[in-house]
């Protein structure tokens, strides 16, 4: 069943980035707190890495006990490994290698070099495969019901690497494809399906900036998934847009009313 989107504005996005970073530190201490241990999985793109740097600067964040935090990716770029471009190279650059994480619960998507090779789908099956692994009985399927799962929205409503009209966006069964031809570069990626992402307890939106503006209005007035992908992303118990001002500005009025004078 799907949850109806939640928006919290933020005045900018380093704002947005250091409200966020604060909200994922509680998330992550809560879930800790109650089950022994949290799991995240974390998104690319400008405002995923924004977050990422605020948590890495945030006084709170040794409040997280990082060796027991399990950490997933929504997406990769299907690239070398340690390319600049990889998804987890940017990541490990903004925070990760700055914090004492356990590396047996870093779960980084195949790189191209990597066993699988040039082959993404086999690289795809793979990961499908560790999430199923690391999934138990008191989940509901075959990835682990994460705890937070974040997604940056691309300016063409994009989210993870399901891009409007493309396969992987319409794909029903499989957890984890390799996406062939994206419109961004590079155009191979293995990513999460829309019902993998919506096994998250919560799934949180990031979408920072003007370019955002419209992907954020379109993808919350109803548009179809296929069509917008953003729109599709909805958590169990939570779905939360985090947005900067600039990102809400499109936003239909009764979602995003004008300040009180
Ligand atoms: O390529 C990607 O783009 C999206 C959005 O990135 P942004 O820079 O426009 O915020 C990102 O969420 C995804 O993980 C990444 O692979």
């Amino acid at each position: 069943m799907s949850t109806a989107p939640q928006l919290v504005v933020h005045h900018d996005k380093e704002l947005m980035a250091q409200a966020a970073a604060a909200r994922l530190i509680t998330k992550i201490v809560d879930a800790q707190a109650s089950r022994g241990y949290a799991s995240v999985v974390l998104t690319g793109g400008r405002n995923g890495n924004g977050l990422l740097a605020a948590l890495s600067s945030a006084p709170a964040r040794d409040a997280i006990d990082w060796g027991r935090l399990d950490l997933w990716w929504g997406d990769e770029r299907f690239l070398p490994e340690g390319d600049p471009e990889r998804n987890v190279t940017q990541a490990r650059e903004a925070l990760l290698d700055s914090v004492p994480l356990d590396p047996h619960r870093v779960h980084a998507m195949p790189a191209s070099d990597g066993p699988y090779g040039k082959d993404a789908d086999a690289a795809a099956g793979a990961y499908a495969a560790e999430l199923a692994k690391a999934s138990g009985p008191e989940n509901h399927g075959t990835v682990p019901t994460f705890d937070v799962l974040m997604l940056g929205v691309g300016p063409d409503t994009h989210v993870a690497s399901l891009f409007p009209e493309l396969p992987a966006v319409r794909e029903t069964e499989r957890m984890v494809v390799g996406v062939h031809g994206a419109p961004k570069p590079p155009p191979t990626r293995i990513s999460l399906t829309l019902p993998a992402i919506r096994a998250a307890r919560e799934v949180w939106l990031l979408a920072a900036g003007e370019d955002k503006a419209k992907a954020a209005a379109i993808a919350l007035s109803g548009a179809g998934e296929i069509q917008a992908p953003a729109a599709g992303a909805y958590g169990r118990s939570r779905t939360l847009w985090l947005l900067d001002a600039p990102a809400a500005s499109q936003l239909p009025r009764s979602l995003y009313p004008p300040a009180s004078p």
